[in-house]
């Protein structure tokens, strides 16, 4: 029995994410919620003929807390796509204002309804949102770092795309041969793609230094080429509920039973002092920066523990100068999203 919810799952990507999630045969409910349309979206998908039954919570007001708590209750993890996207000239830091509240918000209710679900954070901005999240979690007593991911795997799916155009290699067979680390914004983005020997010989073959820093400029801002693309109506949606949709299916493969830990070759941006390793982890390459997104392995719905990409992955000097820029753009939005609760009331 696995209860999914979906918070802003009428939105671009909760729609197609909560459609894919339909399909999952371990998930037994899934939960819509949404401040607009969750009945309509609930409705439509509930006529698909698969096990979850599905069901849809819209509040009546601002002050309606009874659709949020129905749909949270009894859940074991919580996907929240909730918030706005970018338009062209924004940056992902500019959905702050906005989107910070509304996280601050949905994840101070899960922490009062559901406190032992795993949480999928897709809101944007990733570096801080998932700060935000921690920093609720911290103060209302139920942190549990290895329940609480940022969802980074659109960059991986995008990096296993352009390389697999690259190489003329079926992007799908790379994955788990190559990485991508840091955050989820321009140049906090770090693809990795040296430590699977066949690859990085293909690579160094096949690619040119400036196909590949075109390569590495692509992961890192294909969403921008998104947002340009779409012209002011919004960012990456199918795409995004693919990669949403990725990461909570390995999620509910290593709850289903399996008391081994599943190796995930997916990054997602965790808090690395809560895991084993992490803090050591962090001091020791990172100078103290405690969010980064890393590849997981998972157990029963939670981190078992992660692969150091130091120690365990090979890196070229140009990949260890790429973490080194990422650093420095991870230290402000960690403490935005951080100082942001500290001074909020929950
Ligand atoms: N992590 C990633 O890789 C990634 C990729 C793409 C988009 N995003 C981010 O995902 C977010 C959603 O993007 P989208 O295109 O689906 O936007 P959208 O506007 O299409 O949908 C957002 C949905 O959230 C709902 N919502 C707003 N406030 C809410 C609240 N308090 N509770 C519940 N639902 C609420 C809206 O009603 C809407 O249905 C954006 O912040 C975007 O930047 C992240
Ligand atoms: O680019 C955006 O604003 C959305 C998302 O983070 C993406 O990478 O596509």
């Amino acid at each position: 029995m696995v209860k999914v919810t979906v918070a802003g799952a009428a939105g671009g990507i909760g729609q197609p994410l909560s459609l894919l999630l339909k399909l999952n045969p371990l998930v037994t409910e899934l939960a819509l919620y949404d401040i607009v349309n969750a009945h309509g979206v609930a409705a439509d998908l509930s006529h698909i003929n698969t096990p979850a039954v599905v069901t849809g919570h819209q509040p009546s007001g601002k002050e309606d807390n009874s659709a949020i708590t129905a749909a949270l209750k009894n859940t074991d993890l919580v996907v929240i796509p909730a918030g706005v996207p970018r338009k062209p000239g924004m940056t992902r830091a500019d959905l702050f204002n906005i989107n910070a509240s509304i996280v601050r918000d949905l994840v101070a209710n899960i922490a009062r309804t559901a406190p032992n679900a795993a949480i999928l954070i897709i809101s944007n901005p990733v570096n801080s949102t998932v700060p935000i999240a921690a920093e609720v979690l911290k103060k209302l007593g139920v942190f549990n770092p290895r329940k609480l991911f940022g969802v980074t795997t659109l960059d991986v799916v995008r990096a296993e795309t352009f390389l697999g155009g690259l190489l003329d290699v079926d992007p799908s067979k790379l994955r788990g041969k190559i990485s991508v680390v840091g955050g989820h914004s321009g140049d906090t983005i770090v693809p990795l793609i040296n430590y699977d020997s066949e690859i990085s010989n293909k690579a160094k073959s096949r690619l040119s230094t400036s196909d590949y820093e075109k390569f590495v400029n692509r992961v890192q801002f294909g969403g921008d080429e998104v947002v340009k693309a779409k012209n002011g109506a919004g960012s990456a949606t199918l795409s995004m509920a693919l990669a949403g949709y990725r990461f909570a299916e390995n999620i509910l493969e290593s709850l289903n039973g399996r008391n081994q830990p599943v190796l995930i070759p997916d990054s997602a941006y965790i808090y690395l002092p809560g895991i084993p390793y992490g803090k050591i982890f962090s001091d020791k390459h990172l100078n103290g920066v405690e969010f980064f997104s890393v590849p997981v392995r998972l157990q029963n719905g939670r981190i078992e523990s992660f692969i150091d990409p130091f120690e365990g992955l090979v890196k070229t000097d140009e990949e260890q100068k790429l973490i080194e820029v990422a650093l420095k753009g991870l230290t402000g939005s960690i403490k935005q999203g951080t100082e942001f609760v500290k001074g909020s009331k929950l």
